[in-house]
């Protein structure tokens, strides 16, 4: 929020744009990364949340969210050993079988394609090495009908 009061053109900044990094951990509910996938979920509510109208307007500021699935970087080194609900494991193992772990000039692709067209608000995934995915319309589809939900 610091570097919001800096770039915010209302107050004499010049605008910009935060990458938030969620995780596909953030999305699903896996039993082996429970606290990541909370605090990666908490990552993706604060974004849009942030981004809600008038954010953008005020301030000039664009909030993306990019969700990556497991990439190649040194997170993921030796994950299997650090998984602590050891119940768990069939879910990582049937996992392994239908995703990989990308690499990381897809996830830089995914980044590069979102600062160029992503909109305030917008929701990204990049995962198995496929081209990045636009999420944002089931995203706020699923938390506009929950916030309905609290206010019937
Ligand atoms: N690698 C993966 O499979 C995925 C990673 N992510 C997210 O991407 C982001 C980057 O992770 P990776 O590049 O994969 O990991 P990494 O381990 O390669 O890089 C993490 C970087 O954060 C720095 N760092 C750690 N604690 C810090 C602190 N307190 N203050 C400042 N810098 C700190 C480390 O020095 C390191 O350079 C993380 O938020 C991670 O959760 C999201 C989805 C998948
Ligand atoms: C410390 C948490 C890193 C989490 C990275 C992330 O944000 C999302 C990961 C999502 C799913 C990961 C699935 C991995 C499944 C298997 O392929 C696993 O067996 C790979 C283990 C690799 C290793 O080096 O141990």
């Amino acid at each position: 929020m610091k570097a919001v009061r800096h770039m915010r053109k209302d107050e004499g900044g010049e605008g910009g744009t935060i990458v938030n990094i969620s995780s596909t951990a953030g999305l699903c509910k896996y039993t082996f990364l429970p606290i990541y996938g909370g605090s990666k979920g908490a990552v993706l509510h604060f974004s849009q949340s942030l981004a809600r109208e008038p954010f953008y307007d005020n301030t000039g500021i664009r909030v993306i969210t990019l969700c990556p699935g497991p990439t190649a970087t040194k997170l993921m080194e030796g994950l299997d050993n650090r998984i602590v609900e050891t119940s768990s494991m069939k879910q990582i193992q049937s996992l392994s079988d239908v995703q990989i772990i990308q690499s990381i000039p897809s996830a830089v692709a995914a980044m590069m394609k979102l600062l160029k067209e992503g909109d305030n608000g917008s929701v990204w995934l990049s995962a198995n090495d496929k081209p990045v995915v636009e999420l944002t319309e089931k995203i706020n589809k699923h938390l506009d009908e929950l916030e309905k939900l609290t206010l019937a």
